[in-house]
């Protein structure tokens, strides 16, 4: 049986990185970078104001009143240069006048006709903030691979940029198998329940920036699956579920193989996910998923995230994103496969525990968990107070 990295390995080799494509700056939210954004200009392109109040010169703030002459609005600067003993009204984000190098806040001031009076002192830039302070043209702001989150997207657009150069979304196919299974909300016979997978692992697929596609339910029937098998075309990643094991009515792995499709790896030494498998049918990269609805979710955390991260070009795509947690509760030695242990962490640093229960088919816990604390073949007993590795959920 290969390891889990060695796993996430071979599906990486498989795969490349998908196409480009661009994306209206308000609805690149959770989108991936394909190029980097580079600044076209300084920003504030000039010196502005940060307040509303009055450009001076500091030099001339001595106590004796100054004469104000004309405005700076933002959009509409003030041309003409300050002359000694002029101020200029101004806004926030207002050009600062040449010659300017202040700003007295009009709290600050008492105006009588043209004539201003301060008593605030000389501070010069007190309230200017400098051209190309924030950035300055020619500097990357953003590299590619980058996720978009709200602020980003405000950057990319704060740069100029509409249209946002993005990697096409990954569409992952996914099929659920099993006469035992009907779609939430259809009638369930008394032997049959709720596919859960497919939905769980849409969620899953949207929260990495993938579009899923759901093919649905095949029967325990060859051609209904070779059928399903058909539908996945178009898609980038085939992902199935259930019929991974060794049951006498799985006909997926059978079909796979009678339509052409190429094995690359089959069993994992992972708890849970050991009949998790990957193969190519064609050009396409099928990932083959454990039914029991844990051993789906915890599967695909460990190997669909980081293959949509591969075809999304991120860095580090292979990257789980283990932290270092300290235990709350004593953990029970491992047995011989790296085990993904469901647990809750009260906080983001605080203390982890095991959840008591650890059944690939309970559902319930995996949604209480807010973690899973990893633990390498053979790991010994640990007490509270050890450290352990832990995968955020
Ligand atoms: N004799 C052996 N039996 C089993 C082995 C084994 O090595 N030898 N492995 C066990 C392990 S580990 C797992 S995990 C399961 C996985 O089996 P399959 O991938 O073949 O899955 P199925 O038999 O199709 O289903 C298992 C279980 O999961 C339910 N299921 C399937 N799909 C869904 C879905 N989309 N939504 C909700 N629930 C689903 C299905 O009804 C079964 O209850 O095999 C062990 N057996
Ligand atoms: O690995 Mo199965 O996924 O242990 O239940």
């Amino acid at each position: 049986m290969i390891t889990v990295e060695e796993a996430r390995d071979l599906i990486a080799a498989s795969l490349s990185p998908l196409d480009a494509e661009t994306v209206a700056a308000a609805r690149a939210f959770g989108r991936t970078l394909s190029a980097a954004i580079t600044a076209t200009r300084d920003q504030p392109p000039s010196d502005v104001s940060a307040m509303d109040g009055y450009a001076v010169r500091s030099q001339d703030l001595d106590g004796t009143p100054l004469e104000v002459r004309g405005e700076s609005r933002a959009g509409t600067g003030h041309d003409a240069p300050l002359a000694p003993r002029q101020a200029v009204r101004v806004s926030t984000g207002a050009r600062m006048p040449a010659g300017a190098d202040q700003v007295v806040i009009q709290e600050n001031v008492t105006i009588d006709g043209t004539s201003l009076h301060t008593a605030d002192a000389a501070n010069p830039w007190r309230h200017v903030r400098k051209a190309g302070s924030d950035y300055r043209a020619g500097e990357q702001l953003l590299e590619p691979g980058t996720i978009l989150n709200p602020a980003k997207v405000s950057l990319a657009a704060a740069a100029g940029i509409g249209d946002i150069p993005v990697m096409r979304r990954p569409r992952v196919a996914i099929l659920s198998t099993g006469d035992e299974l009907v779609m939430p909300g259809e009638t369930p016979g008394p032997d049959q329940i709720f596919n859960s997978g497919t939905p769980g692992l849409s969620a899953l697929v949207f929260s990495v920036g993938g579009q899923p596609l759901s093919l649905g339910i095949a029967e325990d029937d060859p051609e209904d699956v070779r059928e399903a098998l058909a539908s996945a075309d178009g898609a980038d990643l085939l992902v199935t579920i259930g019929g991974a094991s060794v049951g006498d009515h799985d006909h997926l792995r059978r079909v796979f193989t009678e339509e052409g499709g190429t094995l690359i790896f089959e069993k994992v030494r992972v708890k849970p996910g050991k009949p998790a498998w990957f193969g190519k049918l064609g050009e396409l990269p099928v990932l083959g998923l454990p039914g029991n609805p844990v051993s789906a979710m915890v599967t695909a955390r460990l190997f669909l995230v980081p293959a949509m991260r591969t075809l999304l070009g991120q860095p580090s795509a292979l990257a789980l994103g283990f932290e270092q947690a300290v235990l709350g509760a004593p953990l029970e030695a491992n047995g011989d496969r790296e085990t993904y242990v469901r647990g809750v962490r009260d906080h983001q640093t605080g203390p982890v525990r095991a959840l008591s229960k650890q059944d690939s088919a309970h559902l319930a816990a995996l949604a209480n968990a807010t973690v899973l604390i990893r633990r390498l073949p053979d790991a010994p007993a640990l007490d509270a107070g050890q450290t352990v590795e832990v995968l955020p959920l």
